[in-house]
């Protein structure tokens, strides 16, 4: 009882905190601990609290617009999820329960006799674990709040907006954070390396190199694996690495390939760079559908081996390559629900009802706000041999935009879909007000979802308190040019209707645009071609920096690092081969005109070399010497 007593308090106190830091410095409880006597709360009006058919509290209501108090209670911050999750593993608690704990509730209030709108509380739950698969450690926003003895911090207006953001994250759980988002790490294999080698044989004198050159590494690909409904899998594993390239053998026997590696992801997967410091990276590649396939990134090279470095002046080639290294990259994945009708609304509206209804899918019911954390997805089908695909969204807040309450965190699904399907609770004090709320923050997330055809539902007609309201409603909406739909959806009636209105709305866009409608599974290789493009540099195309006070010459260029990487320093033709193409691609030339001189440092890539003046070299006089002992740790 005590629990679910802490629960409920700290769900109005954060309501109190949400509206009021945005203008002035709070005190905030940092002590996780603290005792239940400074579990601030928020008054509540009476008649929000009224129990309607005997049903449990509906406390989460969107508040009547000129209530006084309706500034305080009606937003749910994320950090609070954790109360809202004990609640739904107990969604036994019943209605006299929560009476009681109202009850507790007002009078804890009453003693504590503090300004409440400034107060926000941190405490979740003192009573129950936390699971730690459904939390993580930084979960909870309580966590880092507890080192001050003190347990008060003060907070400046400007950091207010910052924590928000750090709170919402951390307020979410994992699993809801992975639903439909997630960092994954991709790596091609490496090349395998060529060798150095020559044919010995019985009656075949002199028979030459035969080093076989190394096997590419495999590749990254990336493909739509229809089975799959989020990217909850990559919650599990994030690396993917193609397998490393055979090295080459004696004989001219070339390595085999390394094995590739796919990366699976639902239909409706966006891929972008990882971004940097809050800025999201570019899109890389949409997967929309079932089929499409991408090659990500290709394998590395296999190095050469020295039957292919074999020419007129050199028959004896004592050279050849390691394999190119693999490319490697942080991608970030999001997954936009391929739905066709996304269904909107307040928590508590009966969204999930309505889905259970119209589909064979079975959402979690309960009369509780934020029953559904997870979007739901549901197939209806007509009878004319069509069907379409329904998501059911987590409820929407007033302030959803600036992330109150889950349903935000979710909106975007409904950038694909077709139309919406908006319920509104009939039975709550004032579903006009419910109504305006919740478009408000549709257009607030983004003006393009507003824009969506959409459908209101009246909900809860079976009800008295609703059938009361349906004809204000009604009007109100038809006077705006809306044309409401009355539905109970627990009773089934008036529910087919709505949907096959909503249908209407789908087909119509189908038809405006016919081209969408089917199309083949695409191929794309274009990030592969970006990623070859880069590493394919030409060699002579490097900038040199130099750094007076250690006397060293930086040299850059993909070309030649790439080339450095793939030159293996153990044979004795690499020295010569490496002084050859410093030469040949200008290197020592623009060094010399920015005057390098004797003993100074010269790095490329991973590579350190101390630079000789040497009379005796053809050419100019100078040239790049290595010396032994001087060499970067080498791979
Ligand atoms: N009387 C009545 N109750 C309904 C009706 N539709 C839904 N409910 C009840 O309303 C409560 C909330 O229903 P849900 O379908 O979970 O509502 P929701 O909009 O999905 O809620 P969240 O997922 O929390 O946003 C449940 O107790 C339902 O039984 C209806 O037509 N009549
Ligand atoms: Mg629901």
């Amino acid at each position: 009882m005590a629990s679910v007593s802490s629960l409920s308090m700290c769900f109005f106190s954060a309501h109190a905190q949400a509206r009021s830091n945005k203008h002035r410095k709070q005190l905030v409880p940092k002590n996780p601990n603290a005792k239940k006597s400074n579990s601030i709360t928020t008054p509540r009006p009476q008649s929000l609290f009224s129990l309607s058919g005997g049903q449990a509290t509906t406390y989460t209501r969107l508040p009547p617009k000129d209530d006084e108090f309706s500034d305080s209670f009606a937003e749910i911050k994320l950090s609070d999820l954790a109360t809202l999750m004990h609640m739904q593993k107990k969604p036994s608690s019943s209605s006299e329960d929560k009476i009681e704990n109202d009850a507790e509730l007002s009078d804890t209030e009453e003693d504590a006799g503090f300004d409440y709108g400034k107060f926000e509380l941190f405490e979740v739950s003192s009573d129950e674990e936390i699971d730690g698969d459904e939390f993580e450690e930084d979960d909870l926003a309580l966590e880092n709040k507890g080192e001050d003895e003190l347990g008060f911090e003060y907070k400046g207006e400007g950091e207010e907006e910052q924590e928000d953001e750090r709170e919402k994250e951390k307020g979410v759980p994992a699993v809801m954070r992975c639903f439909d988002r997630a960092k994954i790490y991709v790596r091609s294999g490496d090349g395998g390396n060529g060798v150095v080698a020559f044919r010995r044989e019985k009656f075949v004198p002199l028979g030459g190199p035969s080093g076989g050159d190394g096997g590419r590494g495999g590749n990254v690909y990336m493909e739509v694996d229809s089975s799959m409904n989020s990217l909850l899998p990559f919650r599990n594993s994030i690396h993917f690495r193609a397998g490393r390239g055979s090295h080459g053998q004696g004989s001219k026997m070339n390595g085999a390939k390394g094995d590739d590696a796919v990366v699976k992801v639902p239909p409706g997967t966006v891929v972008r760079a990882a971004g940097k410091d809050g800025v999201p990276g570019d899109i890389l590649l949409e997967l929309l559908h079932p089929g499409d396939r991408a090659l990500l990134l290709p394998g590395g090279r296999g190095g050469r081996g020295n039957a292919s470095f074999k020419s007129g002046a050199n028959k004896v080639p004592r050279i050849a390559e390691d394999g190119e290294e693999g490319p490697e990259m942080w991608l970030e994945l999001e997954l936009k629900l391929v739905a066709d009708i996304g269904i909107v609304g307040a928590p508590n509206a009966g969204k999930s009802t309505f889905l259970s209804v119209i589909s064979a899918a079975q959402p979690n019911i309960a009369n509780y706000p934020f029953t559904t954390l997870l979007p739901n997805l549901g197939v209806v089908s007509f009878d004319y041999d069509a069907s379409i695909v329904v998501a059911d969204l987590p409820g929407l807040l007033e302030g959803a935009h600036r992330g109150f309450g889950l349903g935000h965190e979710f909106l975007r699904h409904t950038e694909r879909c077709s139309a919406l399907v908006h319920i509104v609770d009939g039975s709550s004090p004032q579903p006009d007000y419910e109504y305006d709320a919740v478009r408000l923050e549709l257009e607030m997330f983004s003006p393009e979802i507003a824009e969506k055809p959409y459908i209101v539902a009246f909900n809860k007609m079976d009800l008295p308190e609703a059938f009361e309201k349906w004809e204000s409603f009604r009007e109100n909406l038809e006077s705006r040019g809306i044309r409401p739909f009355c539905i109970s959806a627990i009773n089934r009636e008036g529910t087919r209707e709505l949907i096959n209105a909503a249908y209407e709305l789908v087909r119509q866009r189908i038809e405006d645009a016919k081209e969408e409608v089917w199309r083949d599974p695409v191929q794309f290789s274009h990030v592969a071609e970006m990623v070859k493009k880069q590493r394919t540099a030409p060699i002579n195309e490097f900038e040199i920096s130099h750094d007076a006070t250690s006397d060293t010459w930086h040299i850059e260029g993909a070309g030649l690092q790439r080339f450095v990487q793939m030159t293996n320093w153990k044979y004795m033709d690499s020295d010569k081969r490496f002084q050859h193409v410093l030469e040949a691609c200008g290197v020592n030339k623009t060094l010399i005109k920015r005057g390098v001189k004797e003993g100074d440092t010269v790095i490329v890539g991973e590579m350190e070399m101390v630079w000789h003046d040497s009379p005796t070299s053809s050419g100019p006089n100078r040239k790049l010497a290595i010396e032994s002992g001087r060499w970067a740790d080498w791979k």
